[in-house]
């Protein structure tokens, strides 16, 4: 491992060079576009071919690269070895293709990565740099020390990152308990950090705690790499958990933390426990509920049914599906003008034993009480043909994680259900892997009317017999966590309320331009996201401000001098000048990979 600022003195011959050796990394970094007369300097010329490319040059041989690897894997392998060797180069195609990239470094590839992240760990990581945390449970109490060794081994520009992404592993996607494998997660994670919300990499941090596996697999797998023990009880758990938080805590004070993907009940105990004292979220609670409500609101507008004679099928009920339904339930007694009681009476959640009563007989999770339903005297509906047929849902949420559960015969059965107004169905577990249904089925066996949004990615459909073509929403929480990164790193607020991101979910809402309007999307097409990243930041500091809750002076001088916050309506774009002055806040510190390489280059 390289330390930091180390100068190179290299006294070879009668040469004797000095300079900073992360500069010289960084440039050699650029590989073939580090330009002839800094080769001279840097004295690399002679080891490599003559030619100089442009980064946009490069930016178009790595995507024909790009599309020649066959397989998803292949590609990420690929983007990693990029990430790697030339960061800046990594990062431009990322911003500049997301669309197309999004899929490979996030979700649905990112599932296979972590199922294999022990056999590729090797081929993934830089060899120079640190690249994240992997904290064990038989460490927790060395946190000073992890904390110092990462320093230690970082350069300047990482040593104290913003904003972290932690996980445990215990629930990955919808693939379960991965062990340490889970770490490609925060990793995607904190590249959408940085290609939606313009965070410097340098300064984002994946962190995983590896508290054991009750993946049996891996445990008898050699080639893993995590802990070979079963998962701690709960005391442990929370224990080992407040000397990690708190350990992270006094080493960088001012770091955002999301918590991702942790088991339902650690998810809800965490966020619980930690987000008055620490700025933090739960991105699955929270980013996903979240972002279901944006889709949600448009999803009813298109609907051509009251919002108030909805009625929502749940089908799971972990930490997702109670995050996506507490959202919906607020954003209808708020936004619908219902109250509690009626609001609650319009949700149904299902899990593995069926429609969650109470008087079902077995003892219902926490998380689940709430939802149980009262009014269904002695009917107990076991499969969800028969949970159909009794509830008859206008919304079919699928957080289930069980891959064609949304089958053609629940897809007809919902059509039938709702002849005079549109279905909305939201296959949302994650990846494709483990989604109830896909879009194509969903367009098949609804004739072509569902309103639709999934958790992972899937291609466009062409209607049969037309030219028409329809690209699915992606409900995935990408379009929230880094705009609640960024506002948090920002306004420093003392804490993330509920009701901030309830601010941010309308702002997303409202963030479709007229065309994605007219062809009846639900979110904003992926490829926008930084640009809706702006707007959303501004309305969830808005919010802050709002609620007391910012800490930093300027932002709060700004919101309150800012009267008329103009970029929370859908018909402007945002130009307050709060907005004004937040864009200009968010391009001075926005990491852009090109403005990097200028500056390194410029100044050798
Ligand atoms: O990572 C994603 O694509 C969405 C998510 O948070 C999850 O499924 O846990
Ligand atoms: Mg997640």
């Amino acid at each position: 491992m390289l330390r930091a600022t180390k100068i190179l003195r290299n006294t070879v011959g009668k040469r004797n060079i000095t300079y900073n050796i992360m500069d010289k990394i960084h440039v050699i970094q650029l590989g073939t576009a580090v330009p002839a007369t800094t080769r001279k300097k840097i004295h690399v010329n002679g080891l490599m071919p003559v030619g100089v490319d442009t980064i946009k040059m490069q930016e178009d041989r790595a995507l024909s690269e790009l599309e020649r690897r066959g397989s998803s894997m292949d590609k990420y392998m690929f983007l990693s070895w990029v990430r790697n060797n030339n960061p800046n180069l990594f990062y431009r195609l990322v911003i500049n293709n997301l669309a197309l990239i999004a899929p490979i470094i996030y979700t649905p590839t990112i599932g296979e990565v972590c199922l294999q992240y022990s056999n590729v760990y090797p081929f993934l990581s830089p060899c120079d740099r640190v690249n994240g945390l992997y904290i064990s449970i038989d460490e927790v109490d060395k946190m000073d020390e992890i904390v110092r060794n990462y320093k230690e081994h970082s350069e300047p520009s990482s040593q104290d990152p913003k904003i972290c992404v932690i996980t445990d592993g215990s629930r990955i996607l919808g693939l379960g308990d991965l062990g340490v494998n889970g770490m490609g997660i925060p990793v995607g994670k904190l590249q959408l950090y940085v290609a939606g919300a313009g965070l410097n990499p340098k300064e984002c941090l994946p962190i995983i705690v590896d508290f054991g596996t009750n993946n049996q697999a891996y445990l008898n797998d050699s080639r893993y790499l995590g802990l070979r023990r079963a998962r701690p009880d709960d005391d442990l758990f929370y224990s080992a958990m407040e000397k990690v938080i708190t350990g992270l805590k006094k080493g960088f004070p001012d770091m955002f933390i999301q918590f991702e993907d942790f088991s339902t009940d650690h998810a809800f105990g965490l966020l619980r426990k930690w987000r008055e004292k620490v700025m933090c979220f739960n991105d699955d609670i929270q980013g996903t509920g979240a972002v279901i409500m944006a889709g949600f609101i448009n999803a009813i507008a298109q609907s051509g049914l009251p919002a108030k004679e909805h009625r929502l099928l749940f089908v799971g009920a972990g930490s997702a599906a109670i995050g996506v339904a507490d959202t919906l339930r607020r954003c209808i007694m708020t936004d619908y003008d219902i109250s509690e009681d009626d609001a609650k009476k319009m949700f149904w959640l299902t899990d593995t034993k069926g429609l969650v009563t109470a008087n079902r007989g077995d003892k219902l999770a926490a998380q689940k009480v709430y939802y149980a339903r009262h009014d269904n005297g002695n009917t107990q509906c076991k499969t969800l043909a028969e949970v159909v047929k009794y509830v008859k849902p206008t919304v079919l949420i699928g957080l289930s994680t069980v891959k064609g559960e949304f089958s053609r015969e629940i897809l007809e059965s919902v059509n039938n259900i709702n002849k005079e107004n549109r279905p909305i169905v939201f296959p949302l577990s994650n990846p494709e892997t483990k989604a109830e249904c896909t879009f194509a089925e969903a367009m098949q066996y609804t004739n072509n009317r569902v309103i639709f949004a999934s958790g992972t990615a899937f291609p466009p459909y062409t209607v049969p017999g037309t030219n028409k073509t329809i690209v699915p929403g992606q409900g995935n929480n990408m379009y929230i966590f880094p705009s609640i990164g960024l506002g948090s790193v920002l306004a420093k607020p003392r804490m993330v309320t509920d009701t901030a991101i309830y601010a941010l979910s309308k702002a997303l809402a409202n963030s479709l331009n007229e065309q994605e309007k007219a062809d009846g999307n639900l979110y904003p097409s992926i490829d926008r996201l930084r640009k809706v990243a702006l707007s959303l930041t501004a309305a969830i500091i808005h919010q802050f401000v709002v609620e007391g809750l910012a800490q930093d002076e300027k932002w709060i001088a700004l919101v309150k001098d800012n009267t008329d916050p103009k970029y929370l309506d859908p018909n402007r774009k945002p130009d307050g000048y709060f907005c004004d002055a937040l864009r200009e806040e968010v391009n001075r510190c926005s990491w852009s990979p090109t403005a990097e390489v200028e500056t390194f280059v410029s100044n050798l």
